[in-house]
């Protein structure tokens, strides 16, 4: 568990509190330090750990986010579902280290928050090069990462590359969004676009129509425009971001070998994720600094 005393930083700042996911959600695991944010407009839950959202709730809506129910609260251990920080690679590792990087599943220093004049609360979180990300991303960084909650959650991800070198970097919000049953919706914004499917053999396709789940999926979209839509029945989430990729995924029957999820939970989540990935992957000049924005709405 973090160390970190948050008294200073929350001092005068109001309906902002921490607490424990023990406390909050009554899940496994040795536990994990949350943010709980509150204001007239919507509330969110983040993870120290990882500066992980678990949940966005405009007011009088429903939570954007899934949450397994089956989550599992581990230091060190990304937490299944919300908003994953996959970065600074996405994916697998060519020398074996962890699959989507190492910020979700590391400890990030929160370093403001405010009441913003308009009823919104914004929160700023950072991590910064260590010995033991050295050890694994051999570069010295700052990530600052800020949430904004309102009726909408505004993110907003600035990565400095702070040394002499150009550095390789990936990363995506790795949304879980909670919907019905995950072959009843549709995600528009990415027709007629190429992706890669990266189940079984590689395959580079052409996106027939808006996105539909009909069982395990994973595509990386290249090249999106800056809006999807998830459409469940009368119910839709919009999706907007900087970034270049979208990638789509749910499971599906593999669930049931994925222990924090199980082989019921998968139906009620999908995975639109934003990023600059494969295809799209970013070079950082020394000194240079990215900012990637997303806002979710429902
Ligand atoms: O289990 P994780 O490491 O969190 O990864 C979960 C999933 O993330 C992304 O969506 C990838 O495209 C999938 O291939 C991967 O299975």
């Amino acid at each position: 568990m973090t160390q970190q005393d948050f008294s200073t930083v929350l001092a005068n700042v109001n309906g902002v509190h921490l607490t424990t996911s023990g406390a909050h959600f009554k899940q496994v695991g040795e536990g994990l330090p949350l943010l709980v944010v509150e204001n007239q407009l919507g509330s969110a839950v983040i993870a120290i750990q990882g500066a992980h959202l678990l949940s966005f709730v405009p007011a009088g809506g429903q939570d954007l986010l899934w949450l397994s129910p089956n989550a599992i609260f581990e230091p060190a251990k990304a937490v299944r579902g919300g908003i994953p920080l996959c970065m600074p690679w996405f994916g697998g590792h060519p020398e074996g280290l962890p699959s989507h990087g190492f910020a979700r599943s590391t400890d990030w220093t929160l370093q403001s928050a405010r009441n913003l004049a308009d009823g919104r609360t914004e929160i700023v979180l950072s991590l910064q090069d260590s010995e033991q990300t050295r050890a694994m991303w051999p570069y010295a960084f700052n990530f600052e990462f800020t949430i904004v909650v309102g009726t909408a959650l505004d993110l907003s991800m600035t990565t400095q590359n702070l040394s002499d070198t150009s550095v390789p970097y990936t990363y995506a919000f790795h949304t879980y969004f909670a919907i019905s049953d995950y072959t009843q919706v549709v995600v528009t914004g990415l027709a007629d676009l190429n992706y890669i499917d990266t189940i079984g053999v590689e395959r580079r396709l052409v996106q027939q129509g808006d996105v539909v789940f009909t069982g395990s999926t994973d595509r990386v979209y290249l090249d999106v425009p800056e809006v999807q839509t998830i459409v469940d029945g009368t119910r839709s989430i919009r999706i907007a971001s900087s970034a270049h990729s979208a990638v789509v995924w749910n499971p599906g029957e593999h669930a049931k070998n994925i222990a924090d999820i199980g082989s019921d939970a998968y139906r009620q989540f999908v995975c639109v994720e934003r990023g600059d990935v494969f295809d799209n992957a970013l070079t950082l000049a020394a000194g240079a600094s990215h900012t990637a924005t997303m806002t979710l709405s429902a």
